[in-house]
């Protein structure tokens, strides 16, 4: 909580306030905590094409500590698409049918049900608070200005607060108010908010490949967005494939080798520890000749104010932009929600060193700070393309204002 904000009296007199800077996450950098791991296989590529691309970068930088060594770029491998079976085939033995109970665990919620339930904290910080204020009471100064504090501790920012209060006030002022009319204004005002920014990310067809960067802090989900990402491609009949581009940590690049195969795209992997800007000189030069439809590229966690990491993002893109000046098409940033306001900072930072195009909300459902989306979007204006509340492979859909906004306050579908 770092805004401040005016109380309401104080509002119909003074200027508005800007929001105060936000608090510095103290996480630590996981780059270097990786192991190799035992069993990376080895492939001839063809390194020429790349060293001479890569020389041409390393010529106007002085980092030369991260330009590509030959040995790392040797062991760069195409993980081939497993194939995965379309589908358990059905039992063809004549035995009866056994009278089984339909199971309801297996029956799949849909997606807002998914979504109430995983905005279900940040939901009741929001509710539980309004119905403590608004049973019984007319709507004054003080109950405006209770109502201000928790829209403020949730996190939707002073801005959105300071319009859904005075929202209420204009009209009811000293009347009676129920708790569900103030329910349906808090869902209004932030689906307002929220609807400029909702946008679906578009796949350009005529790309061979999309190139899609994802990028953000240490354990936002970039991994594991991208894994569901390679998903929904997948279903809509497009060709993926995935770069390990987070040659920190070994583990990512197994989870990355996982969604592969179970999501049929090739994944082009190396070594942990290999340098991340030629393992995506390789996969941008292996996708072009494949001809894939989307090329999906992770990177290492980074703390936004590790300036030599994020120079490190900047080599990225610029070897990105060897092989298509144009790229990457989308760059996403996924945002830990739990993380509060602090994602407001790596925004910014990330949006000015990588270009971020797009954010992706990860972690709604562990959090009661689920409003922070309203606030970040309030200020950045930044398309929200995908919102995740959840580990499984369809808790991340498509950013929708209408349904957070319905979720966050609590109302029906
Ligand atoms: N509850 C929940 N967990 C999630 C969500 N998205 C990702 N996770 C989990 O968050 C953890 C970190 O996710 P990763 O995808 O490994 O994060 P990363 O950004 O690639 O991590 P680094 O490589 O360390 O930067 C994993 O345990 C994921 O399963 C989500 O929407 N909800």
């Amino acid at each position: 909580m770092s805004e401040k904000k005016r109380g309401f009296f104080g509002r119909l007199f003074g200027a508005k306030d800007e929001a105060a800077p936000d608090a510095a996450r103290d996480d630590e950098n996981s780059a270097g905590e990786g192991e190799v791991p035992a069993d990376a296989p080895e492939a001839a590529t063809e390194p020429e094409a790349r060293d001479a691309g890569l020389a041409e970068i390393a010529e106007t930088e002085a980092e030369a500590e991260t330009t590509p060594k030959t040995e790392d770029r040797d062991d760069t491998v195409v993980e081939s698409a497993v194939e995965v079976p379309e589908q358990e085939p059905a039992p063809t033995e004549p035995e009866p049918e056994p009278v089984t109970e339909p199971e309801p665990a297996k029956e799949r919620k849909s997606w807002f049900a998914r979504l109430r339930d995983g905005l279900s904290r940040s939901s009741n910080a929001l509710t539980g608070g309004i119905s403590s204020i608004f049973t019984k009471r007319k709507l004054d100064a003080d109950t405006l200005e209770e109502l201000e504090d928790i829209l403020i501790q949730a996190d939707l920012g002073v801005e959105t607060a300071m319009n859904i209060t005075e929202r209420l006030a204009d009209g009811r002022y000293d009347k009676e108010i129920s708790e569900e009319e103030v329910r349906r204004i808090l869902a209004e005002e932030v689906e307002s908010v929220l609807e400029p920014v909702a946008k679906p990310l578009e796949i350009d067809a005529s790309l061979k490949p999309h190139v899609i960067l994802v990028v953000g802090v240490n354990g936002t989900g970039k991994t594991t967005t991208i894994g569901k990402l390679s998903a929904k491609f997948a279903t809509e009949g497009k060709r993926v494939m995935m770069a390990a581009g987070d040659t920190f940590r070994a583990a990512a690049v197994e989870q990355l080798k996982i969604w592969g195969e179970r999501t049929g795209a090739d994944v082009i992997a190396r070594d942990t520890g290999a340098d991340a800007a030629g393992l995506v000189f390789d996969a941008m030069r292996e996708a072009r000749e494949k001809a894939v439809d989307v090329l999906l590229i992770d990177t290492a966690g980074r703390l936004q104010n590790r300036a030599e990491l994020m120079a490190e993002l900047e080599k990225v893109v610029r070897v990105i932009k060897k092989h298509d000046e144009t790229a990457p098409h989308t760059v996403l940033l996924t945002l830990d929600a739990t993380t509060g306001q602090n994602a407001m900072n790596q925004v910014e930072i990330f949006g000015k060193t990588a270009g971020v195009s797009g954010l992706v909300m990860t972690k709604l459902d562990g959090t009661a700070r689920g409003g922070i989306l309203v606030a970040i979007s309030a200020k950045h204006r930044m398309p929200v393309h995908f919102i995740g509340v959840g580990e499984g492979v369809d808790d991340l859909e498509p950013f929708k204002a209408e349904e957070f906004a319905k979720a966050i306050a609590g109302i029906p579908a």
